[in-house]
């Protein structure tokens, strides 16, 4: 597609979307709207990148299936209201479904779920429904064929009736299993459909270090899963760590002499989870009547930002087999089914003005201030732009209504800005030139989407250096926070990272508002933070590309940090998940002569630079603690915590509906909280856990 075509259909999609909340739309723009549709389906469904949102693709969509309802005769068969999407691909062989992959039909509210109720009531004659309701997966729908007990093949619902055939990348899933036993339940042939996602863990790691490249991250794990589906590399596939949930025994062909032993949606899901897949057995509820539906559909949607994944909403399904035969399905969606949908987490907002912010390491940082705006339970005023090419491609400008999106924990994003509304008032932005901290000028490297400020001494990329330093998951120095940072910087106290363990306290106490109390907890922290493990040190350094994960692999490569500088690319690349990116960034930061005088001048200070071997006398966790859950079966728990205790440590322990918890270590009541939430402490095994307390037990 050319860049006019581009524009032509967007300008097509602005008049058509004008006419339909004009109720000006008519017979006429019938083959307009079919060809508008068919290209933000091939945007959403091949591509991931929709140009609309969901709610002016619908809006579309409704007027067209309206036109239709009134002139029956107009009815093609290509009509995106006859088939599902436009999602195939030229990249992947193409194979049938056994059956056709339907979407849902769509309810907003418990009225239309009254309405869905009653319909089916009078369609099936019988006075109350038994319904499954179950989480609408926000991801990719496949489906997977199992012939004699074997995953034989994994394809994308395409346009419903054929789909891309992604075996390969099918098998890197690893909730996906190879083998099922489904010969176990008299079935030789079975089609089952799912969903892949991304976890909202992942996904964050995986914008992260989008970000971190100076690209533009994905706008929600929706769009990740279903590109990643798609990327020609499977092992690629299996490192963006995807999921997958399945929901629905589509088709199945039994063994001669056979008989099912299901007769019921719910029983097939639990069938399915028994089988080895992740199916929503735990997540699913059976009810009488729609009531009890509408009540469990508000509760998930209340808890939904609790989920370790994305839901979009419900999905109610008559349960019984017999019955759904007798409901039967539209070309478009089964007739006894429904999507609940939960409220959309969008809102429209005027776009104030932008700040640059400077990061750590030079990259200038767009931020778009809007007037403040609540989506999903949060006020949101501050949005990232990104890049400049973010503000290019979306073209907005000053003054702008934007729409924006906050989906669960995801960052906010501008959608795009809403161009029918602007009144001629608005600005461009107009990208700075000079540093907003140092006024040196920017460059934007070669093949990067960020501008750079490359001034080592810029303030602003010394204070974020400074802050990431402290921060709780690098040296995690309590006391030393950003508001103090900034002060102690303003008056001249802290320039550099090792200024931190030369901080002069005298000075610091005769400050407003520092006690000779605060003073001295401020110098525990800062002297308690030179014993943080070495990967804590590598992380805390800031290098470009290395997270917290990294910073382990690293460090554990080596027995000191100085080690790292004698790596060449290749042997760095050797290491667990180090990517060419990665190698070049660690290479360089070791092969600078700054870096290089830093780390000895932090030595000199006495922070922990080595992996040293664990230590077994006192005070050997290193203010680190730990979390044992389970069953100890070599001691006794009086045992471990008489050992933990005479080693400097202390003892948390708890129980909850799903885990015994054990912490142990510096500090262990605070983290014992955390560990109720599965924090990211330190999981040790029995084993691991009796070498941690030492030469102290023998038995
Ligand atoms: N913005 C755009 O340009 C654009 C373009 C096309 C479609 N869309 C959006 O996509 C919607 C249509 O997409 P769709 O056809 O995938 O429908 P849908 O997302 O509204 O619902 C149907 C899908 O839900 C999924 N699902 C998740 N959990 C499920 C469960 N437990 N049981 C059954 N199904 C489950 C299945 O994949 C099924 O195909 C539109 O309403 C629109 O909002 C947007
Ligand atoms: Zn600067």
């Amino acid at each position: 597609m050319t860049r006019t075509d581009l524009s032509a259909i967007t300008q097509q999609t602005k008049e058509l979307l004008k006419k339909a909340t004009d109720k000006a739309i008519t017979t006429a723009d019938i083959e307009a709207l079919r060809s508008v549709l068919r290209f933000h389906e091939y945007r959403y469904y091949v591509l991931s990148e929709p140009l609309v949102s969901d709610f002016e693709y619908d809006t579309l969509y409704k007027s067209l299936e309206a036109l239709e309802k009134e002139a029956p005769d107009l009815v093609t068969p290509d009509s995106p209201t006859q088939r599902v999407g436009q999602g195939l691909t030229k990249d992947f062989p193409t194979v049938p479904h056994l059956v056709p992959m339907l979407s849902l039909d769509n309810s907003y509210n418990a009225d239309d779920l009254r309405t869905f109720d009653k319909r089916v009531r009078e369609a099936t004659g019988k006075e109350v429904i038994e319904y499954c309701v179950e989480p609408k997966f926000d991801g990719a729908s496949i489906s997977l064929v199992y012939e004699n007990d074997k995953l034989v093949r994994g394809a994308t619902r395409g346009d419903g009736v054929r789909g891309d055939d992604i075996t390969p990348n099918i098998r890197q899933i690893r909730s996906i299993p190879l083998t099922a036993a489904f010969s176990a339940h008299g079935i030789h042939t079975a089609e089952i459909r799912g969903e892949v996602l991304i976890n909202k863990n992942n996904f964050k790691a995986f914008n992260d270090a989008l970000i971190e490249g100076g690209g533009q991250p994905l706008a929600n794990p929706r769009n990740a899963a279903s590109g990643t589906l798609r990327i020609k590399d499977p092992l690629e596939v299996g490192r963006r760590k995807l999921e997958a949930f399945v929901y629905h025994l589509g088709y199945y062909t039994l063994i001669k002499g056979q008989q099912e032993d299901f007769s019921t949606h719910g029983e097939t899901l639990k069938m399915m989870w028994d089988l080895g897949f992740r199916s929503p057995e735990k997540e699913k509820k059976v009810f009488t009547g729609i009531d009890a539906v509408i009540e469990y559909c508000n509760d998930f949607e209340a808890g939904r930002d609790d989920l370790p994944y994305e839901i979009d909403g419900m999905v109610i399904k008559v349960n019984d087999f017999a019955l759904q035969d007798r409901l039967g399905m539209t070309t478009h969606h089964p007739r006894w089914a429904i999507a609940y949908k939960f409220k959309a987490r969008q809102a429209t907002s005027k776009l104030l003005r932008i700040d640059y912010q400077v990061g750590r390491t030079g990259n200038i940082g767009p931020v778009a201030k809007v007037e403040p705006v609540h989506i999903g339970g949060v006020t949101v005023s501050s949005v990232s732009l990104f890049n400049e090419d973010v503000i290019r491609e979306k073209d907005i400008r000053i003054g702008d209504t934007v729409l924006v999106e906050r989906a669960g924990d995801v960052i906010p994003y501008i959608v795009k800005p809403l161009v029918e509304l602007r009144d001629g008032s608005e600005t461009p932005i107009v990208f700075p030139t000079h540093c907003p901290s140092c006024s040196d000028p920017l460059f934007r490297p070669e093949e990067e989407a960020a501008w750079r400020c490359i001034n080592i001494a810029c303030p602003a990329q010394v204070l974020e250096r400074l802050f990431h330093f402290v921060s709780k998951d690098a040296m995690d120095i309590r006391g030393l926070g950003a508001a103090n940072i900034e002060k102690f910087h303003k008056l001249g106290l802290l320039s550099s990272i090792p200024g931190i363990y030369r901080l002069n306290f005298e000075a610091i106490g005769s400050l407003e508002g520092f006690g000779a109390k605060s003073v001295e907890k401020l110098r525990a922290a800062i002297e308690a933070s030179k014993t943080q493990p070495l990967h804590r040190l590598v992380f805390a350094l800031g290098i470009r590309h290395v997270g917290e994960t990294m910073a382990k692999t690293l460090a554990n490569a080596v027995q000191h940090i100085r080690d790292l500088a004698a790596l060449s690319e290749e042997q760095l690349m050797a290491l667990e998940d180090v990517g060419p990116k990665v190698a070049a960034s660690v290479h360089a930061f070791f092969r600078n002569d700054d870096s290089l005088a830093l780390i000895a001048e932090l030595e000199a200070l006495g922070l922990t630079v080595t992996n040293a071997p664990k230590p077994s006398t006192g005070g050997s966790f290193e203010g680190q603690s730990f979390l044992f859950t389970g069953t100890l079966n070599r001691l006794k728990r009086s045992q471990a915590e008489g050992l933990v205790e005479q080693q400097g440590g202390t003892v948390a322990s708890g129980v909850s509906s799903k885990l015994q918890y054990l912490v142990v270590g510096t500090d262990a009541g605070s983290k014992l909280e955390k560990a109720k939430k599965i924090a990211s402490i330190k999981i040790l095994t029995e084993d691991e856990f009796i070498s941690l307390i030492g030469e102290g037990f023998e038995g």
